[in-house]
């Protein structure tokens, strides 16, 4: 299933996930299969309820799944969690109003011991990073919303991981900050060779964004298309107005509608 020539980060295999609630069980995941080489830019896209998310948090080790295997890094994804295979960014920045943006990206690395030397050098190349130098000492307060939420990208970067799971990161911003950051996460996908899981609920920002799109339909939550993006790695935004991208704009649009009768 995996067309990239990388080796396999993140292997799924037939993972099931039904939540007890006190309206009943809700089918979370049903049958879901995926692998994720390395240094991929993997998107999940999908209407609400379809169980983005959930399957994040499964790979992330936060949500243990009812069937099926999951492997990261050949570890479960427990293990992985404390080998600090991945950082996680949410959609809300989340930084601490009372810490400057330098004390957020340093109190992953205070919890984990890292030295006062080691801190400092980590958040100074974080910020190089996400273009924020210079922003250190300043308070989350006194930065724009896109600007705070590379803050927290440079938090989830400071140790390292290798993994960077994103949960819809820039849903709440504007366009042109969201294109702006798209931009620059392409830029720091390119120079760090992470490998992304990114939940988004816009076709432009996945095609854009992914070298893999991976559609998916709600009640059950399951996968309905998995995309290996045509794209050329470089991809300046006007992209967006080539054939090539509009085409597998449609794609994604067809998967989406398949699954979900005609609204998105
Ligand atoms: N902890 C939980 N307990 C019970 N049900 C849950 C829990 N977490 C998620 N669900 C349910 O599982 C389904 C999938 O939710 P999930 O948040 O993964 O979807 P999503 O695709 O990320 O949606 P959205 O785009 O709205 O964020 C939904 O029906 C949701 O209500």
């Amino acid at each position: 299933m995996n067309k990239s020539t990388q080796p396999v980060v993140i292997q799924a295999k037939n993972l099931d996930l039904t939540f007890q609630t006190n309206d009943g069980p809700v089918h979370a995941l049903k049958d879901v299969s995926l692998d994720i080489g390395k240094g991929e830019f993997v998107s999940f896209i999908g209407p609400s309820g379809c169980g983005k998310t959930t399957f994040l948090r499964v790979m992330a080790g936060l949500e243990t799944p009812t069937g099926g295997e999951i492997s990261v890094n050949g570890m479960t994804p427990d293990e992985a969690r404390k080998s600090r295979a991945y950082g996680y960014v949410f959609q809300a920045a989340g930084l601490y109003p009372w810490r400057t943006i330098g004390g957020n990206i340093r109190l992953p690395l205070e919890i984990m011991g890292y030295d006062k030397a080691d801190q400092a050098e980590r958040v100074k190349r974080v910020l190089e990073l996400v273009e924020l130098s210079g922003f250190e000492k300043k308070f989350p307060w006194q930065l724009s919303g896109g600007m705070q939420q590379r803050a927290s990208i440079a938090r989830a970067l400071a140790f390292d991981a290798e993994i960077l799971l994103m949960d819809e990161p820039f849903g709440a911003l504007d366009e042109i900050v969201r294109d702006h950051l798209n931009e620059q996460l392409l830029a720091l996908w390119a120079r760090t060779k992470k490998t992304i899981g990114f939940v988004t609920h816009s076709i432009p920002e996945a095609v854009y964004l992914s070298t893999k799109i991976v559609v998916m339909s709600p009640r059950p939550g399951r996968i309905s298309d998995v995309i290996d993006s045509p794209l050329p790695p470089e991809r300046p935004l006007d992209i967006r107005d080539s054939p090539e991208f509009i085409e597998l704009a449609h794609r994604v649009r067809d998967g989406l509608r398949e699954g979900h009768g005609d609204a998105v």
